[in-house]
């Protein structure tokens, strides 16, 4: 079960805002490791760039990251906190909520509801520059989210305190399946894949949102009252862009490129449709795991 208290940032000098913004040192990073998703690089550099700088934002930054697992969503995520806040992902200003951890028992929702709507409110109270991270939005138990979606909005304001500069994100692989079509026309009728657009994303995936049951935002009221600033596709991730994460992989270990392991973690992974075997089945999920193999 949740245990708030024991999760709870205390509200004394430990829950000092650590919000230290460094978007310079974020597109580099993106630019230099992201793989294959240009449209989520940009989406999320101009959405953090206009909302940080805006000393005074008319409300929260909400964000819905979508893809086929292994793309980079939680990937993106983690850079974002790394480079928001001086503590990272283990900032007391970042929360990370995970369905199997935090929600796990559908019997419980009442009280979900009761505390997530305390932490949000009592830790945006401490620090309204707060980063909340929602996995796995299509594991929630169903009606959670309604709980949040005052906070997303323009009005929010309690105590003083301005709600409307905290940053939701929520991740899923709903609109997985459309986003993966969409790639694979693009490359059947020859067009660049740089060249798909998020015009002819957005509508298939927030589609996929509204007519899913079991995705958090289900009659939540979030997406009809278009609650948020931006959904943000994840492509699949084609064997160059595997490679690509074996090489930071690697980088990563302080290991130099080797073209052997890079071979050998190619020629284990899955690629879809099983005729022009173009997409890797499950992205660069398991390169980590496999190079430790070949290693
Ligand atoms: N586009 C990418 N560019 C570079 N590395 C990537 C990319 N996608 C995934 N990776 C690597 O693979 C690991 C797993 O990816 P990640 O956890 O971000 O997947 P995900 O999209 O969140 O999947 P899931 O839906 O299963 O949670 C990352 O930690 C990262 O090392």
């Amino acid at each position: 079960t949740w245990d708030l208290t024991s999760l709870r940032c205390n509200f004394g000098s430990f829950c000092e805002c650590d919000f230290r913004p460094d978007l310079a040192g974020l597109e580099c990073d993106l630019a230099q490791h992201l793989a294959g998703q240009h449209l989520a690089k940009a989406l999320v550099l101009k959405s953090l760039k206009a909302f940080v700088q805006d000393p005074a934002p008319n409300k929260p930054l909400v964000l819905s990251l979508h893809g086929l697992s292994g793309t980079g969503k939680s990937y993106v995520s983690s850079l974002l906190a790394k480079y928001l806040f001086r503590g990272g992902l283990h900032s007391p200003h970042v929360h990370h909520f995970s369905p199997i951890i935090h929600f796990s028992h559908p019997n419980h929702i009442e009280r979900y509801k009761k505390d997530l709507k305390s932490w949000v409110q009592g830790n945006l109270t401490a620090c309204g520059r707060s980063l909340f991270l929602f996995d796995e939005m299509d594991k929630l138990p169903l009606g959670l989210m309604e709980v949040l979606r005052p906070f997303l909005g323009a009005s929010w304001v309690v105590y003083g305190t301005n709600y409307r500069k905290a940053i939701f994100i929520f991740i899923s692989n709903t609109g997985g399946e459309q986003i993966n079509q969409v790639a694979l026309e693009a490359w059947r009728s020859r067009r660049d894949r740089e060249e798909i657009e998020l015009q002819e994303l957005e509508p298939i995936i927030s589609r996929a949102v509204l007519d899913n049951p079991h995705h958090g935002f289900w009659h939540s009221g979030i997406m009809e009252e278009h609650l948020l600033d931006a959904v943000v596709p994840f492509l699949p991730l084609q064997r160059h862009h595997v490679r690509h994460c074996v090489l930071n992989e690697l980088a990563h270990l302080g290991l130099e490129p080797q073209d052997e392991v890079v071979q050998a973690v190619l020629d284990s992974t899955t690629f879809f449709p099983e005729e022009e075997q173009l997409f890797s089945s499950n992205g660069c999920k398991t390169v980590a795991s496999r190079i430790a193999l070949f290693l």
